[in-house]
């Protein structure tokens, strides 16, 4: 496993100030370098966090018999079991926009009897996750350029969607393992919640590994693929993983918020500027969703390529 140096500092976003333009150009900086920032004042508390890892617990401690009802070969496909991304990962899907009838789809075949505690908290979840997205969107418009919010959020961002991973790591009996290896997310934005045990890791352009540390109150952004192509670079798509340390459990919540599937991705002629060179040829969003999954069978989430291989100019 590579070594792992220094921790990253990020610029922290107050999701409940306006924005001023110093904080709007850290921002910004952080997307192009590192594809990731902090928010805080987001408006999801401590409980329901542990509200939703306790419940989850609970789910993922059944017997694995039962949680591969829900496996990849199952009707739902769910969840996903060890040893398709790492030894060390599991992880349950919950998708929007009806955050609470997905939840109890997957909790009607796992458990016989009627539980509506967890699907209520993640419905909670997915909805303030949702509001944050587009916000966060919006944000991220501004720090384009003036009037870019305006310009594009309707036309480009109405129709995106978000879906929800709960992400179960089990502990390794040695050293220091990779819980998840490197890897880009296919979304627009995704917002993570790591508990206060750490372990995710960004890779900077020169391809060192940097801890982001956890930070009480705060959540994790990190720009996906999606953005970058369609920011024209303006963003970064950031590789990450996760580090597991020896013998400590690790528990996260990761939200993708991502373009339709049939939306074509083409950066904006104002986006990409005058001056610049388009980088990426136009393409449908959900063909490259294919060609990452056709690319990385049997590995869940590693970057063999990624939207550069793709579309790419
Ligand atoms: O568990 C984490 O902290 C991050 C998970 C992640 O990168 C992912 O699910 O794509
Ligand atoms: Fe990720």
């Amino acid at each position: 496993m590579p070594e792992t140096q220094d921790a990253v500092e990020l610029p922290i976003l107050d999701m409940s100030q306006p924005l001023d333009s110093s904080s709007l150009s850290s921002l910004s900086e952080a997307c192009k370098t590192w594809g990731f920032f902090l928010i805080t004042n987001h408006g999801i508390s401590k409980d329901l966090y542990n509200r939703i890892h306790l419940l989850s617990n609970q789910l993922f401690s059944l017997p694995s018999d039962t949680k591969l009802e829900l496996g990849p070969l199952s009707s739902l496909g769910t969840y996903t079991p060890h040893f398709i991304a790492s030894p060390f990962f599991e992880s349950l899907r919950v998708s929007g926009p009806n955050f609470l009838k997905s939840a109890q789809s997957s909790i009607d075949i796992l458990l016989q009897k009627q539980n509506s505690e967890f699907s209520e908290a993640v419905q909670e979840y997915g909805k303030r996750m949702t509001k944050l997205s587009m916000k966060i969107i919006e944000i991220l418009l501004v720090s384009l350029g003036d009037g870019f919010q305006k310009k594009y959020y309707e036309s480009e961002f109405k129709n995106c969607h978000g879906y929800l991973r709960i992400n179960n790591y089990s502990p390794p009996e040695g050293d220091e393992v990779e819980g998840l290896g490197m890897h880009t997310d296919m979304s627009c934005v995704t917002i993570v919640y790591q508990d206060e045990i750490g372990g995710l890791q960004v890779r900077s352009k020169e391809g060192k590994w940097m801890d982001i540390r956890p930070c009480e109150g705060t959540l994790v952004v990190n720009i996906g693929d999606m953005l970058q192509a369609w920011s024209n670079d303006k963003f970064r798509s950031s590789e990450h993983r996760v580090v597991l340390k020896r013998q400590v459990t690790r528990f996260s919540l990761a939200f993708f918020w991502c373009f339709e599937d049939e939306k074509i991705i083409m950066a904006p002629e104002e986006v990409v500027g005058e001056k610049n060179m388009r980088l990426y040829e136009p393409f449908v969003c959900l063909d490259y969703l294919k060609f990452r999954e056709s690319n990385e069978k049997g590995r869940f989430e590693k970057v063999g390529y990624t939207v550069k291989d793709f579309a790419g100019i």
